[in-house]
């Protein structure tokens, strides 16, 4: 791999896994809602969903070093339409609620190559009946101490690394899943934020870009952009 922002980008863009998501069900604390987002894009994930209060602010650069950014974030009113969403995106992805309850299954147990869907419950009451009737699985982390649960970003990190272990060891960071003009969208905002910015106040479509980052226009784009 080419070591320019460009390269960078590119390479994880191309190892994208839209077939892999985690949706947060009312985890409220900023930084639990941060830590899950930095480990979704850890692995890989695309897509991260979230039942969120539609008046609320949800994540900021600040909380989510970024990794924000890089994901595309979904926000939701109530589970039903998340999950409703999760299987438009994906009819075959199979639901996983995690539940600490004596007959989920331990989470290692799990097939995660096949379309995923990780569903975490909120900090103080867990996950809610109405997400368990989506389930396909309940799935649970063995713990042998004295802590009932564990913090959700823990519980979530261990699940999507599990995920990205099977599909590392299955191969399936080698296809290139991300549709072409989602990644042509995010490698010309990574790379060049200003003149993205101007093409949208603009309304100008992005224009292409060579193998190195660098942007192919004609003279028209340039005067468009910066007289229209
Ligand atoms: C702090 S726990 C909630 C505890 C809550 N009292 C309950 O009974 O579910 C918050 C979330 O973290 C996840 N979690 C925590 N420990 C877990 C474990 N051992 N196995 C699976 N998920 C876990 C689940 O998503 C859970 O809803």
């Amino acid at each position: 791999m080419e070591n320019t922002r460009y390269h960078r980008i590119k390479h994880v863009l191309d190892r994208r896994q839209t077939d892999l998501t985690v949706c947060l069900e009312d985890v409220h604390k900023h930084h639990n809602l941060s830590a899950i987002v930095r480990s979704a894009d850890a692995v890989g994930c695309h897509n991260v969903h979230a039942v969120w209060p539609q008046n609320q602010k949800w994540l900021t650069n600040n909380t989510s070093g970024g990794s924000k950014n890089w994901i595309a974030t979904h926000l939701h009113k109530d589970i039903n339409s998340a999950v409703a969403m999760m299987r438009q995106h994906n009819p075959q992805v199979q639901i996983l609620a995690t539940n600490l309850c004596p007959d989920a299954v331990d989470y290692r147990e799990i097939d995660y190559t096949l379309p995923t869907a990780i569903i975490v419950g909120q900090e103080k009451t867990g996950i809610s009946p109405q997400a368990l009737a989506h389930a396909d699985k309940n799935i649970i982390i063995p713990m042998q101490g004295m802590a009932q649960s564990l913090n959700v970003s823990v519980a979530a990190a261990l699940i999507l690394f599990e995920a990205q272990n099977q599909r590392l060891q299955a191969g399936l960071y080698e296809r290139t899943m991300l549709d072409e003009s989602i990644k042509h969208k995010m490698l010309f905002e990574g790379c060049h934020p200003i003149i993205a910015q101007k093409c949208k106040e603009k309304s100008q479509p992005y224009p292409a870009l060579d193998e190195n980052g660098e942007i192919i226009a004609d003279d028209e784009f340039w005067h468009k952009l910066k007289h229209a």
